[in-house]
Parts: C-alpha cells; sequence; structure tokens
C-alpha cells in the first residue's frame, strides 16, 4: 500500500461531517492559504473511529465540525517556521533519516474538532481553534465552567473511541489505536 491509498476522504465515508478546512483558506495563524482543497483527507483506519464518535455526539444532539486532519509535511513545515514550539505545532521530520512514524496529521491519524449543536452553532469551548494560549489547554484554571464542561464532553467521546486528547489543545486527538502509517507530502487539488 503506498502512502496515498491509506488516506481517503472523509466525505466519502460519511456525509455528516461540517467540513471546514481553515488551512484551505487565509483564515488561519498563519495567515496563508496553505491547502490547495478544502477537501478532508484521512486515515482510513482513524476515519472509522472518527465515524463512531460522531455517533455517538450525534445521539447526544451534536454534529461534528472538523477543522483540520491530513496535512503535508510541506504544511507541516511551514507552520513550524511561524511557531517553532512542538506543543504547538509538531516538529517536521527529517524525512532524509529513518524514522518512527507516529500518529500525527501528517499520516491523517491526528484530528482537530470541535461540535456543533443541531442549528449548526458552534457549541461554547474554551478558546476558538488554534488559539495557542494556556486557555487552549485543558488543565488551566480560568476556563469558564461551560466550556469546560463541553470540552471535557468532547474529549471523553473521543478516548472512549480509542482518540488520545492533548493536553496543550482542546481541539486536537491522537489516534492511538491504530499503527502509525509514513508521513507522506500530498497536496490533493
Ligand atoms: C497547529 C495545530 N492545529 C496542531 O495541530 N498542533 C499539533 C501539535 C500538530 O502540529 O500536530
Ligand atoms: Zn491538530
Amino acid at each position: 500500500m503506498n502512502d496515498r491509498d491509506s488516506l481517503v476522504r472523509l466525505l466519502d465515508l460519511d456525509d455528516e461531517f461540517v467540513i471546514d478546512l481553515k488551512y484551505a483558506t487565509s483564515d488561519n495563524f498563519t495567515q496563508k492559504k496553505i491547502y490547495n482543497s478544502s477537501e478532508c483527507y484521512i486515515n482510513k483506519d482513524t476515519a472509522k473511529l472518527l465515524i463512531k464518535a460522531k455517533e455517538i455526539f450525534k445521539r447526544d444532539g451534536y454534529r461534528v465540525k472538523v477543522w483540520d486532519v491530513y496535512r503535508p509535511i510541506s504544511a507541516q513545515r511551514l507552520m513550524y517556521e511561524i511557531i517553532p514550539d512542538n506543543n504547538l505545532v509538531a516538529t517536521p521530520p527529517d524525512m532524509s533519516k529513518p524514522i518512527d512514524f507516529e500518529y500525527s496529521h501528517m499520516n491523517g491519524m491526528s484530528v482537530d474538532i470541535t461540535l456543533l449543536d443541531l442549528d449548526g452553532n458552534e457549541i461554547e469551548m474554551p478558546t476558538e481553534f488554534d488559539d495557542f494560549t494556556e486557555m487552549a489547554g485543558l488543565k488551566c484554571d480560568k476556563i469558564p465552567p461551560i466550556a469546560k464542561k463541553n470540552a471535557e464532553y468532547l474529549r471523553d467521546i473521543m478516548e472512549s473511541v480509542g482518540f488520545e486528547g492533548y493536553d496543550y489543545e482542546w481541539w486536537h486527538f491522537n489516534d492511538i489505536t491504530n499503527d502509525p502509517t509514513p508521513y507522506s507530502d500530498i497536496q490533493f487539488e
């Protein structure tokens, strides 16, 4: 299987997700459009977990909005040049050396998501997407109670299906269930 074969277009598997790929617009922290396509691609096994979570959210009266999943290595490099802090933007790999692959956006195994109510409004969360302040971490004691409760609910459901939440960003989840596939640099058109 080549790198491309492990990725699928999320909406081809399930059309109930709301896709709002921020990096396909200039409305993101880089202030540049860094993806050519606004389609969301994801590792096909990670997609199964995300669909499982979506079913639970749906039962509870929410929809899932997806801000980012697969991210080409070159996009990761560009982001890291702007914020060179591995806690906030993962350090891009040196592909000339042997690598132990992990879950990552660069193999479509990390997802950045939030929840919408049934009217399509984002529910209250601790911060906006890619707000790189301490408020984005669920351990921050300044988060308003409703936002904290919502973000903990999001995390608890995601963890119940096989993702792991991330201490620095309430919206980011890693697939810790499936074997990591290689990173790739595919620009979807
Ligand atoms: C940039 C932000 N949305 C994000 O995904 N950060 C994590 C740490 C990453 O780059 O993998
Ligand atoms: Zn992320």
